[in-house]
């Protein structure tokens, strides 16, 4: 009995030692002007722990407890995070871009994830023109695509075209069609994007490629750590990335980049031109090529996921919703031709895609889809600090990362009001009663406000906010209009868990039961014809018009 006491005394002793020795450790190595330390009771531990278990939701309970420190410090072995709290740091941190900066980030995911070589990761760290970074000169090679303009439309309309057929089948499926939620928007979305991008020579055509990159995607996190040998998870995740890089090494060999007369080829042509020109190996381009695929679908899954999800579970944003998309709808009446020849006159609903990503046309439905990105983002903003810079009086040292983590921008009710944590698909419209001040006006505006953070912000705002949006908005257009959705048996919504397995911004849902996976899908109209467009163009097969 006396040994177990003179143990725990002991141990008790030791355990308090280290934590005064790693305090006082902390507290010397700490400049007073460093912003300061929280979440480390246990130095170190705390933290890490901290992390670990709850991710974002650390930093979140973090500023709950310290609501006016406006950026503090996380302090982990070898290593200082600095977290910005108040929004108003963020304007001032985005434009310190050439201090406080990106590249290092998507250059380490090269390098550790997709598996760039050596040679290839000299090349992409190079500075070529100026001061202009690999991931600037590629960001500027990509524009054209991706901006508003005729590249934009042209990728727009063919994913439209490719969700347009799909949904023709299953109403010719007739009845009830049962689903995993999941499973299915993941596939229609990945297909639609890679059909948009990759062209008639997709090579996600082949479905042990699709299969093949969700299996790369669980290890993503693995391989970013490099411990995907320690793991048959993360060996599986190794040899699908490979098949991977060999199919595409194999698109560009055989030239299936190169199709002609393809409009929504644009990006995946600008691109092989940019890499082309900075130097890098076939297989480089076809490692980076990963990332690029990674970056068009690892975020818009989910985002479309969860706005079907948040329209379809709450009867007042479905019908909001609807009857918006109603304005974009006209009908008109048409003679067509039977099979046998006969000539009949029927009714033909046509819709146009073109405008439901706009505010002006689609208020509600931006607003909803607005909302849905701000109250289920998990993203980080992760920045390296390259010299001692001074942001806002605080001293951040050379070498920290600087981190804006949008859950905790999102909740801060100084910026979004007392609804912060509450989902309000009207939130995002003009006199709406919450834009009571200036200041959270701003943040209505995705490109704008600094609390706003659905696609990122200043030299890093998302460039593919416009396709993705159109894309997930012609989902939720074709499927709320032409279908209803609600889980099997008569079950009530019950809101998934989020689950976070990539660094991406959006979680993935986690069903607590299989059950929950699954949805009834019913046609809301039997015979109805559909005629789809967008802007001028006809994407759904003609009829036979007479
Ligand atoms: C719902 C879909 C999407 C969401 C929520 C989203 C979100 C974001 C966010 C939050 C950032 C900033 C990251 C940071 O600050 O560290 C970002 C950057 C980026 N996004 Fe997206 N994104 C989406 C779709 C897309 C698509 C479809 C593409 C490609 C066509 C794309 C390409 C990129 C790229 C290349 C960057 C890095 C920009 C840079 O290097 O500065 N994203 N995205």
């Amino acid at each position: 009995m006396s040994s177990f006491i003179i143990i725990i005394f002991l141990a008790s002793f030791m355990l308090v030692t280290g934590i005064v020795c790693f305090r006082s450790y902390i507290w010397w190595t700490q400049d007073r002007n460093e912003p300061p330390v929280l979440g480390a009771s246990i130095p170190f531990l705390t933290t890490v722990l901290g992390i670990m278990r709850q991710r974002t939701n650390f930093m979140v309970q973090l500023r709950n407890k310290n609501p006016h420190v406006p950026i503090y410090t996380l302090r982990l072995p070898g290593s200082r995070i600095y977290v910005i709290n108040s929004a108003s740091l963020i304007p001032l941190i985005q434009r310190q871009k050439n201090v406080i900066i990106f590249d290092p980030i998507p250059a380490q995911a090269a390098a550790n994830i997709f598996g760039v070589s050596k040679a290839g990761m000299d090349l992409i760290n190079r500075r070529h023109t100026g001061d202009e970074s690999y991931f600037d000169a590629f960001l500027r090679a990509s524009h054209p695509s991706l901006a508003p303009g005729t590249g934009l439309d042209s990728i727009s309309r063919a994913a439209a075209k490719v969700l347009e057929a799909s949904m023709d089948k299953l109403e010719d499926m007739e009845g009830t069609i049962k689903m995993d939620l999941w499973k299915w928007v993941r596939h229609e979305i990945f297909f639609a994007t890679t059909e948009a991008i990759y062209g008639p020579l997709n090579p996600f055509r082949c479905a042990a490629n699709e299969d093949a990159w969700y299996d790369f995607e669980e290890g993503m996190m693995r391989l970013q750590m490099q411990v995907q040998n320690l793991s048959p998870r993360g060996r599986s995740s190794l040899q699908a990335r490979e098949s991977l890089v060999q199919a595409f090494c194999r698109y560009y060999e055989e030239g299936h980049h190169r199709i002609p007369d393809v409009p929504s080829m644009c990006l995946v042509k600008a691109c092989y031109k940019y890499k082309a020109s900075r130097g890098l190996s076939l297989e480089d381009m076809a490692r980076t090529e990963l990332g690029h695929v990674a970056a068009c679908v690892s975020n818009t899954i989910p985002g479309a996921f969860w706005m079907l999800w948040h329209v379809f579970s709450d009867p007042i944003v479905l019908a909001d919703c609807r009857a918006e998309i109603e304005q974009l709808v006209t009908v008109n009446t048409v003679r067509q031709k039977r099979s046998d020849g006969q000539v009949f006159e029927t009714e033909v609903h046509t819709i146009d895609l073109s405008n439901l990503a706009r505010r002006q046309t689609c208020p509600v439905i931006t607003s909803t889809w607005y909302e849905v990105l701000r109250y289920n983002h998990v993203g980080i903003s992760a920045r390296v600090v390259t010299k001692d810079t001074l942001l806002d009086g605080y001293l951040l040292k050379k070498g920290s990362t600087a981190m804006i983590v949008s859950p905790v921008i999102h909740s801060d009710v100084s910026a979004w009001g007392p609804s912060a944590g509450e989902f309000q698909h009207r939130r995002f419209t003009q006199n709406n009663g919450y834009n009571d001040t200036r200041k959270r006006a701003d943040n209505i505006n995705p490109e704008k406000g600094p609390a706003n953070r659905i696609f990122g912000g200043g030299s890093s705002l998302c460039p593919g906010r416009h396709f993705a949006s159109q894309e997930i908005l012609s989902l939720l257009a074709l499927t709320i209009m032409r279908f209803d959705l609600h889980p099997i048996n008569g079950q009530q919504w019950i809101l998934p868990k989020k689950y976070i397995p990539l660094p991406t911004a959006l979680p993935i849902p986690q069903f607590i039961s299989s059950d929950a996976l699954k949805f009834e899908m019913v046609a809301r109209y039997s015979g109805r014809q559909w005629r789809v467009v967008f802007g001028n163009q006809r994407i759904s097969k003609s009829q036979n018009v007479v």
